[in-house]
């Protein structure tokens, strides 16, 4: 399990430990791991010696780690170059050590574009040290033009110094730019006020806004430098799981010699319309590859689930009729009219306690009835909306634009008023229960699961992760991961160029994941 704090915490343990600590020392903690990150990257294309390392260093802390990781780099024989972003506030020691290393210094008003152009098309390797966790707001006025003249040249590899410059480190939201177009004919709308990195050191613990969209975007590979804030760190804020969180629970729910169909769970699928049997087919699909021992179907596409699926036990009444299951899932392609409203309704009447996951067109009709059809009245449920369905559910003052720029913020507050699991779809997956407890991001999602259907088949293997037993949150943590990986290896097989792929892939590509996480399951994986 990956994990990350939010900024306060950081500040508040990096206090703790600094009073324990010669004045300086963490920081030169954190300029020598990053220093090894840089030369080890370095030395994957050959030596450290003679490569060109452009340093831009902004005006705090993180500027400082970056000269002294600089000047590091330079004992080791590289050519170091620093541009200060703000000379006069520069950290003195770093630039003094940088300085004794035989780095060269410039300042940002020397190093207009021309000359920024030759000295970034030179460097090999940028260090963005521009701002760190004491950044607010996107990148100012001041050092666009050199980020801009960054994004244009030819690739040198960028690694940002605790978070890539202009991402909020608590939230992952960047700025975007308002300006037309950039100097590097970039077109509007497309550039953020932020250094977009290939990777990202980050010291003591993760910061949440590494691995939330568009920060995580921005961040790259986040690599983790131990810089002895643990013990001094509290509860994470933000969980990343990996192969090994996946793979444990996937054992847990590995059928044993005297299992049956109902002890490994069935589960419910409340899902299509006459208008749209194939959202039925494809949570079925998803259903019948996600763990449960069976898959029950109530409604319109009985006929049609039974022919593509035929072990599905299909009945064509209200979910409350159709026998025993251990989870439902309702909404998929229901459409909104009355008889669909009839089934949400039911599924509301069922025992409290049994877990039932809402998505799409029931989420909408959950919208309508309010937050007291779930709060206080069913512990197990599951919410799976993006972001216009979340937008909905919160109501006033949210959009989905609102929501995507602010997922952590709206999980979380879905989750607080519905007082339900919720799973926020989008290009970075949150999960969150009521309460204080961390939110999970899923790692594993790709730009090519944005295909119609797709959600069909996670609603349907969430369900099945319900039907087998543990937590909300769990099960839909689960899902998200496997559906992610399942999306990874439809679209990108073995090789690393992706193919648009269709839902039914995705379902397809379900076993085959699972295998590979259950097996790899003792290293890291994603
Ligand atoms: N504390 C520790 O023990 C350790 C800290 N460490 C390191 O220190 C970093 C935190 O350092 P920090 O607190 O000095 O803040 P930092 O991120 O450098 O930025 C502040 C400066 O940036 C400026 N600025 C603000 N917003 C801006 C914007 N949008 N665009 C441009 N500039 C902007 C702001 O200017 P001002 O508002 O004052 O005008 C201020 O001068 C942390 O991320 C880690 O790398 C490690 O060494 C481990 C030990
Ligand atoms: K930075």
């Amino acid at each position: 399990m990956r994990v990350a704090h939010s900024v306060a915490k950081v500040r508040e343990a990096e206090e703790a430990l600094m009073a324990r600590l010669p004045e300086g020392a963490l920081m030169q903690r954190a300029a020598a791991g990053l220093a090894a990150v840089c030369a080890r990257l370095l030395r994957e294309s050959g030596r450290v010696r003679g490569r060109v390392v452009v340093v831009l260093a902004g005006s705090g802390g993180n500027g400082g780690d970056a000269l002294y990781a600089g000047a590091r780099l330079a004992g080791r024989g590289a050519e170091v170059h620093a541009v200060l972003t703000a000379p006069k506030r520069a950290h003195p020691g770093g630039l003094a050590a940088l300085r004794a290393a035989g780095g060269r210094v410039a300042e940002l008003g020397d190093v207009d574009g021309a000359a920024a152009a030759a000295l970034l098309g030179r460097a090999e390797l940028v260090l963005d040290g521009i701002v760190g966790i004491g950044g607010r707001g996107g990148l100012r006025d001041e050092v666009m033009p050199l980020v801009r003249v960054l994004r244009g040249v030819r690739r040198p590899l960028v690694v940002a110094v605790d978070v890539p410059s202009g991402v909020d480190a608590d939230t992952g939201a960047v700025v975007p730019e308002t300006a037309a177009a950039g100097p590097d004919g970039e077109p509007a709308g497309l550039g953020a006020r932020a250094v977009r990195a290939d990777v990202t050191v980050t010291f003591g613990t993760g910061k949440p806004g590494l691995f939330v969209d568009p920060g995580a975007q921005h961040a790259g590979a986040v690599e983790l430098v131990d810089i002895g804030l643990e013990p001094w760190l509290g509860a994470a804020d933000l969980l990343i799981p990996q192969h090994a969180d996946v793979a444990r629970r996937l054992r847990g729910i590995a059928p044993r010699p005297e299992s049956d169909k109902y002890r490994r769970g069935v589960v419910g699928i409340a899902a299509g319309s006459a208008r749209y049997p194939g959202a039925a087919l494809l949570s079925v699909a998803g259903a019948a590859r996600g763990g449960a021992g069976a898959v029950r179907y109530a409604g319109a596409a009985a006929r049609e689930v039974v022919r593509a699926h035929p072990e599905t036990l299909v009945s064509d009444g209200l979910p409350g009729g159709a026998g025993r299951v251990q989870a439902w899932v309702v909404g998929p392609g229901l459409s909104r009219d009355e008889h669909a409203a009839r089934i949400v309704d039911d599924v509301l009447a069922l025992e409290a306690v049994l877990p039932k996951l809402f998505d799409a067109d029931a989420l909408a009709l959950v919208a309508e009835r309010g937050p007291q059809v779930l709060r206080g009245r069913h512990p197990n449920a599951l919410l799976t909306p993006h972001a216009g369905e979340a937008a909905r559910l919160l109501g006033e003052g949210w959009s989905a634009a609102r929501v995507e720029a602010e997922r952590i913020a709206a999980v979380r507050e879905l989750a607080g008023r519905y007082g339900v699991a919720v799973l926020l779809k989008g290009s970075t997956t949150l999960l969150a229960a009521p309460g204080d407890g961390p939110v999970h991001v899923n790692p594993t999602g790709t730009g090519w699961l944005a295909t119609a259907g797709s959600g069909d088949v996670l609603a349907g293997l969430a369900g099945a992760q319900l039907a087998a037993g543990g937590s909300a949150l769990g099960a839909g943590a689960t899902a998200a991961y496997l559906h992610g990986l399942a999306g990874r290896r439809a679209a990108f097989g073995d090789g690393a160029v992706g193919a648009p792929i269709t839902a039914g892939d995705v379902a397809a590509a379900l076993p085959e994941v699972w295998r590979q996480v259950v097996s790899s399951g003792a290293s890291d994986g994603v």
